[in-house]
């Protein structure tokens, strides 16, 4: 089974070093205020800068982003594909594409079926999807809360485009979600901190090794 891992949220040098000596395929940047991982797309774009050719895509994680964000990121960070964690609507994701010229990820906070539904009417404009947890009423973050959804909640859906599984995962747990929901492709964050915000490089290369040994 090849499935590949994003590792989100990454902010020093030594944490991306770490995700992608370890093969992480996908390295994510966050940008939005109130996370304890957010960046300027000034400073991520000093952190890909180094690793720019080694096949990594880079990823800009971003909440319903304003065109002065997505021209800002893409003057300095470049990434390869924005993803969405916000009410973005198929218009809108279909604007920022098209203005960024880079792909995008949608993300959908689960905790039903009818959540994974939400989907489909994004397939034309998307380049993947991220299925993450519903954070509890009244957090801060959408995304990177260490949250999980029911896993089976994916299990045996067929969507035209790649799919990440998200949520709570971590070095020890990523096995079984990907056995129970299928996915190919798995996203962690809080799961290879020490703290808030800070990434852990041992817990990176714990989990790209779990992964690997699928
Ligand atoms: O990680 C954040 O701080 C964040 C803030 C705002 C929007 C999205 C955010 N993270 C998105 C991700 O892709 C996370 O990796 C995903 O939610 C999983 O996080 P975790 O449960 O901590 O592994």
């Amino acid at each position: 089974m090849s499935i590949r891992a994003k590792i989100c949220g990454l902010s020093t040098p030594e944490a991306v070093s770490a995700a992608v000596e370890g093969g992480a395929a996908y390295l994510g940047f966050v940008f939005f205020a109130k996370s304890p991982r957010n960046l300027t797309p000034e400073a991520a774009g000093r952190l890909v800068e180094p690793i720019r050719g080694q096949g990594v895509r880079t990823v800009a994680v971003t909440v319903d982003p304003d065109d002065v964000l997505i021209d800002r990121l893409m003057a300095t960070m470049k990434p390869d594909l924005i993803q969405v964690h916000g009410k973005e609507t198929p218009a809108r994701v279909r604007q920022i594409a098209e203005r960024s010229g880079a792909g995008v990820i949608k993300a959908f906070s689960v905790s039903s079926a009818s959540d994974v539904d939400q989907a489909r009417a994004f397939e034309p404009v998307t380049e993947q999807f991220l299925f993450d947890a519903r954070p509890v009423e009244g957090s801060a973050l959408p995304g990177g809360t260490g949250a999980r959804f029911d896993w089976t909640l994916l299990d045996g859906r067929r969507f035209s485009r790649p799919h990440f599984l998200a949520g709570g995962l971590d070095p020890w747990n990523v096995a079984d979600a990907i056995r129970v929901s299928g996915a190919p492709l798995v996203d962690v964050s809080s799961g290879v901190e020490r703290g808030p915000g800070l990434k852990d490089p041992a817990l990176i290369t714990a989990f790209l090794d779990a992964v690997k040994r699928l």
